[in-house]
């Protein structure tokens, strides 16, 4: 299913429709932690994706990366079909498509220098002298703001700051020159007083250099902030998806609401009713909502059949029976 019929579709960079994911769990059973997942992300435009833990996104980022392969569904990035590709095709796929960890530590090689960081991908990618080589790292190096460049070359991860380690980890995704990049969760390890900046440089070099980025994420005030759009996520489900603006004032999917309610600083903030927080059931044979088991409004339909996604504005699509409006009712009575 195609969510975005309206848009020219040279616009679109990533295309994903129908991902299923599986994974063998113990007994001989399946699980499926992503479920008829369909969405697009434009050329320099951020999609947040946005979910609990376990809810299937750094699943979603790895499969669009093509280091996990889909059981079912297309993904088309740039028009190709990527979701099978292996060999040589998937090496330069990889070099397209780059993604950021959370963790940089675990992502960067102690024993190696920032400078070695960067020169091998650029090598390896951009060729040219050892000069040519020399002055990419440290143009890379400069727009990331890791200055003074000759100190910041010879150091090693360990000599770096968290968000030091987080820059240079942007900086050699940057290295090979992407168009669309996984971020998965970014800032969630990094004091909180260092995350805005991070945040901004983002921001900077996904208009400086028209990236497209799938940003992982459980907090949505980041999300909001970075996001173009916001894609909600329960259970490997897409509950809801809609301009950031858009879906952070009037959500509707009553999980949205609740992620909404939990956020510190959004205007709806408080606690807001469910009727159990267990969690959701991701076997093969899980039917309906997944939400249903904690939603306030599930009715035997809901717990049933899958809501289909609707738009209930231009570009706001709900896979709800029940979408809410209006304010969020912190202080309705407990079931
Ligand atoms: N290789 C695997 N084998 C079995 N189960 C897996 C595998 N990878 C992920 N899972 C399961 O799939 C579900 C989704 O995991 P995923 O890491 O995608 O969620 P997430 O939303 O990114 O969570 P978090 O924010 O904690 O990283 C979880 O139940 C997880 O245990």
């Amino acid at each position: 299913m195609h969510l975005f019929m309206s848009l020219d579709k040279s616009d679109l960079l990533v295309e994903a429709e129908n991902l299923v994911m599986r994974f063998p769990v113990r007994g001989g059973q399946w699980i499926r932690p992503v479920d008829d997942v369909s969405f697009s992300i434009r050329r320099g435009e951020v999609l947040a994706l946005v979910g609990e833990s376990g809810s299937g996104k750094t699943t979603i980022g790895r499969s669009l990366l093509r280091i996990l392969e889909p059981a079912q569904g297309t993904i088309r990035v740039a028009g190709s079909d990527v979701t099978h590709i292996k060999g040589k095709a998937l090496v330069r796929y990889r070099r397209e498509a780059q993604m950021i960890f959370q963790d940089p530590f675990g992502s960067l090689n102690p024993i190696k220098t920032v400078e070695a960081h960067l020169t091998f991908p650029i090598k390896k990618h951009r060729g040219g002298n050892a000069d040519r080589v020399s002055a990419v790292v440290d143009e890379l190096l400069t727009r990331v703001g890791l200055t003074p460049v000759d100190e910041t070359r010879q150091k090693f991860p360990h000599e770096l700051s968290g968000g030091q380690r987080q820059r240079l980890a942007i900086a050699r995704a940057l290295a090979v020159q992407p168009t669309f990049l996984v971020a998965d969760e970014l800032i969630s390890m990094l004091d909180v007083s260092i995350r805005a900046g991070i945040l901004k440089l983002m921001n900077e070099l996904k208009a400086e250099f028209r990236l497209s980025f799938l940003y992982i994420t459980h907090d949505l005030a980041s999300a909001r902030y970075f996001g173009d759009r916001i894609m909600v996520l329960y259970a490997g489900r897409i509950m809801e998806t809609a301009a950031s603006r858009e879906l952070v004032r009037n959500p509707s999917h009553p999980y949205t609401r609740l992620l909404l309610a939990a956020t510190p600083g959004s205007q709806h903030h408080g606690k807001l009713p469910e009727r159990v927080n267990e969690p959701p059931d991701l076997s093969e044979a899980r039917r309906g909502c997944p939400f249903a088991t904690r939603c306030l409004y599930a009715t035997d339909e809901c717990r049933e059949t899958m809501p289909p996604m609707t738009e209930i504005e231009p570009g706001h699509q709900v896979a709800c029976y029940h979408p809410q409006t209006g304010a969020i009712a912190v202080e309705r009575a407990t079931i």
